[in-house]
């Protein structure tokens, strides 16, 4: 694959939730090993093109295309074999495991059919060990015995980016990573999610513009469905149509 081709393409996707158009004819390409970003003000269709993108809602119209293929109509699951993983908000951490023991599942989840080739031990021991070294990306390395349910908040985030990470993915869905977190725990997102660019193409939607103007290589903005503007970050900060799209929005522009 060329650099310029897309590892994701989304092109002309449509959604409508009865007379409400949520994506209209939406086209964005993420290029492999960008971070980009996903921005535009309340009720502007991000995350029901995230959910359409994960598999989790079916587009009405248009084409979503991963790694040169059509997975429009894939279910979820297949989607995550091929290589394209959603970071789930903490809902789909078990608060009574280990933080280890979660991303162990979340190896196993990946590496199920492969590790039964292998003698039961060996394959644990290398599904923790996997798992550890999952755990030391996202900061979580001194908490790994620590049950999942005890971490603060933005660990629990962290440990949510971890469990996509186990199954390796090529591209990996957030939604709004930075939700709810202080800016200490924002800023250690940021230097966890810059340090994941070269292992993993990143796609966020996100609402803290400072902590999307530190990642992003390139950004799109919807509004009322639609992609207004794609392109760098300084090229987004000045757009016209983008700045009046946040003029009066509680968060407007930095
Ligand atoms: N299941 C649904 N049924 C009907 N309307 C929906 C549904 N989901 C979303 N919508 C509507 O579609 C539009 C886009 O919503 P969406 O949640 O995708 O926006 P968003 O950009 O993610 O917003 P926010 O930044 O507030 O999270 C909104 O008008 C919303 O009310």
């Amino acid at each position: 694959m060329s650099a310029a081709t897309p590892l994701l393409l989304i092109d002309g996707v449509v959604k409508r939730f009865g007379g409400l158009v949520a994506t209209d004819h939406a086209r964005v390409e993420v290029l492999p090993g960008e971070v980009h970003a996903l921005i535009g003000p309340n009720g502007a269709g991000k995350t029901t093109l995230i959910h359409q993108i994960s598999g989790a809602l079916a587009p009405d119209g248009g084409r979503i295309v991963f790694g040169g293929v059509d997975v429009t109509r894939l279910p979820m699951h297949e989607r995550v074999l091929r290589g394209l993983a959603r970071s789930y908000q903490i809902t789909s951490i078990f608060k009574r495991l280990s933080v280890l023991d979660n991303l162990a599942l979340a190896v196993q989840a990946r590496s199920g059919s492969s590790f039964s080739f292998w003698r039961p031990v060996r394959g644990e021991r290398a599904r923790h060990d996997e798992a550890a070294a999952v755990g030391a990306r996202i900061g979580l390395g001194h908490r790994l015995d620590a049950l999942a349910g005890t971490l603060a908040h933005g660990e629990q985030r962290q440990l949510e980016v971890g469990l996509a990470l186990a199954t390796r993915p090529q591209l990996m869905l957030l939604d709004e990573p930075m939700a709810g977190m202080g800016p200490d725990e924002s800023a250690r997102m940021v230097q966890l999610l810059r340090g994941l660019r070269d292992e993993v193409t990143l796609l966020l939607v996100e609402h803290d513009m400072d902590a999307v103007f530190k990642l992003a290589d390139r950004i799109s903005t919807l509004v009322a469905g639609r992609v207004i503007a794609t392109g760098a970050v300084e090229e987004i900060r000045a757009h016209p149509e983008v700045r009046r799209a946040y003029l009066g929005d509680e968060e407007a522009l930095p």
